[in-house]
């Protein structure tokens, strides 16, 4: 116990219980509580790892631009599907984090990504999500399930060159089980990679426990899809035919052959797929659930948007890129929605290489780092009114102008690890949201209030609960 102790001039924090600490924190009321009581940073144990928690963006930013919080915590390794757990994005590190990350964003880049040929693919998904909505006939519904598919059609197609029918069996059998995932998350789930000794437990009391079978199962089958899909590349590849980004990896797998020191592996590739699924469909999708109800709970904002539209698109054509300048408002509202949903509650946790300090703090070596997005997004110091949904915000003086916010701004994380996708998917989320306003009037459904936003926490991602909504065509 005492070689365990907090050292000197740690973050300060609640008491730590030796060995066990407290439950994983994901949600952003009980880490608004330690910011309240100790302020800006702030050191919080759970089983054998410290957490510090930065609350403050300018503390975030400089923390985040740090080599030594390069790296994400050791134990993203267990849920890696690399075989030798070595490869991939999201949590690997050093420099197979190194390779893999620039391979990735060399050929997202090469792929479109930010430039206007994708767009062509994003309209078809665009269309395709007009249809599927007005097939409804303006009944409430659910959050529709091709909010899902769109988003994964257009990081599937980069990916794999596939796309599915926005109604398609095959898409539902592959949510499936990341739905119970998502579902059936506590953070309880997590405790024995934070306190290692309860990995010693028989399988059949952590199972009881923690659920750890739904974690297996999710896990299990995310390899059995990402491995079908490989060697279904394997068997079509043609080096005189590259056709997307998995083609582009299976070359450098080719290439590399008899090289001992490559770091083109086919388990490496797995994982990359596994990171840029999980990483590129659901964030997507759950924006858009958010995009659909701030749309119905401010119809006036719709009402403005549907007027710029109106000004500067024929109805018989969708909105494109460059219809932007004319279109300030819904690259706005995408951005406030981003900011007032904090859909990422926390940033994603980043580990320290060595011992250091943040604001004269010591940080030991391992410390895990984690920047509480929410705080960040709804901090006064930043943001004026922050608990106000406020488009506004987002535009000049004259409100004709987008305006880029200079601080306070999260959502993608920051830093050299900032998120790879982040051009892509505000080109998905402006283009989305502009076919849903041009299309449709969002509105609850007859007397109904939805004031109340009813946010479920899925494994750290705020979500808004399951609620029925009108899609009214305007037509
Ligand atoms: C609304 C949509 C999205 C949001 C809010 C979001 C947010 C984030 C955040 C907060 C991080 C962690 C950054 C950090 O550690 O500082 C991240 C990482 C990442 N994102 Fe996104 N993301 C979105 C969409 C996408 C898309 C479409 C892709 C697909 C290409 C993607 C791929 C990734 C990857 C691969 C990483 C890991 C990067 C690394 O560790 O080097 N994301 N994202």
């Amino acid at each position: 116990v005492l070689r365990d102790r907090r050292p000197r001039n740690c973050p300060p924090g609640p008491f730590e219980i030796p060995f066990f600490g407290g439950l994983p924190i994901i949600d952003e009321g009980p880490a608004e509580d330690l910011k309240k009581k100790y302020g800006d940073v702030v050191m919080y144990r759970t089983g054998s790892f410290r957490n510090v928690f930065l609350f403050d963006y300018n503390t975030a930013k400089e923390a985040m631009a740090r080599l030594e919080f390069a790296d994400r915590p050791i134990f993203f390794s267990t849920f890696s599907i690399d075989d030798k757990k070595l490869g991939g994005l999201l949590g690997s590190n050093g420099v197979h984090w190194q390779h893999d990350r620039r391979f990735v964003l060399r050929n997202l880049r090469k792929l479109g990504m930010g430039k206007s040929y994708l767009e062509e693919a994003i309209n078809i998904e665009a269309k395709a999500l007009v249809e599927d909505l007005k097939k409804y006939g303006g009944e409430a519904i659910n959050y529709p399930d091709s909010f899902r598919t769109v988003a994964l059609n257009i990081i599937w197609q980069m990916v794999a060159s596939t796309r599915f029918d926005l109604r398609s069996t095959e898409v539902e059998a592959i949510y499936k089980v990341s739905k119970e995932f998502q579902t059936k998350f506590t953070p309880i789930m997590f405790l024995p990679s934070f306190v290692p000794v309860l990995d010693y437990l028989p399988k059949c009391v952590k199972n009881y426990l923690f659920n750890e079978h739904i974690v297996d199962e999710f896990f299990d089958e995310m390899k059995a899809i990402v491995k079908a899909t490989i060697d279904q590349h394997l068997k079509d590849y043609d080096p005189d035919n590259i056709r997307d980004l998995m083609d582009e990896y299976i070359k450098g797998i080719k290439d590399g052959e008899g090289d001992d020191e490559t770091f083109f592996r086919k388990g490496a590739l797995g994982q990359i797929i596994n990171d840029l699924f999980q990483a590129g469909s659901d964030t997507v999708n759950f924006q858009l659930k958010w995009v659909a109800y701030l749309l119905a709970r401010y119809p006036e904002y719709a009402t403005r948007m549907q007027q710029q539209i109106d000004a500067v698109v024929p109805r018989d054509r969708m909105v494109s890129l460059d219809d932007k300048p004319g279109l300030p408002l819904i690259e706005a509202f995408v951005m406030e929605t981003m900011r007032y949903s904090s859909m990422i509650t926390m940033n994603v946790q980043r580990s320290a290489t060595r011992d250091t300090t943040i604001n004269g703090y010591f940080i030991p070596k391992d410390t895990i780092i984690i920047v509480s997005n929410y705080s960040v997004h709804h901090d006064p110091r930043y943001w004026e009114e922050p608990d106000k949904f406020y488009p506004e915000r987002f535009l000049d003086e004259n409100g004709t102008k987008f305006t880029a916010p200079k601080q306070g701004f999260f959502a993608f994380g920051s830093g050299r690890r900032h998120c790879v996708g982040e051009l892509l998917a505000r080109m998905e989320l402006f283009l989305f949201t502009a076919a849903i306003v041009q299309h449709f009037d969002v509105r609850p459904p007859h007397g109904v209030d939805i004031a109340e936003e009813g946010v479920r926490n899925y494994a750290g991602l705020r979500v808004p609960a399951d609620r029925k909504l009108v899609y009214k065509p305007r037509d």
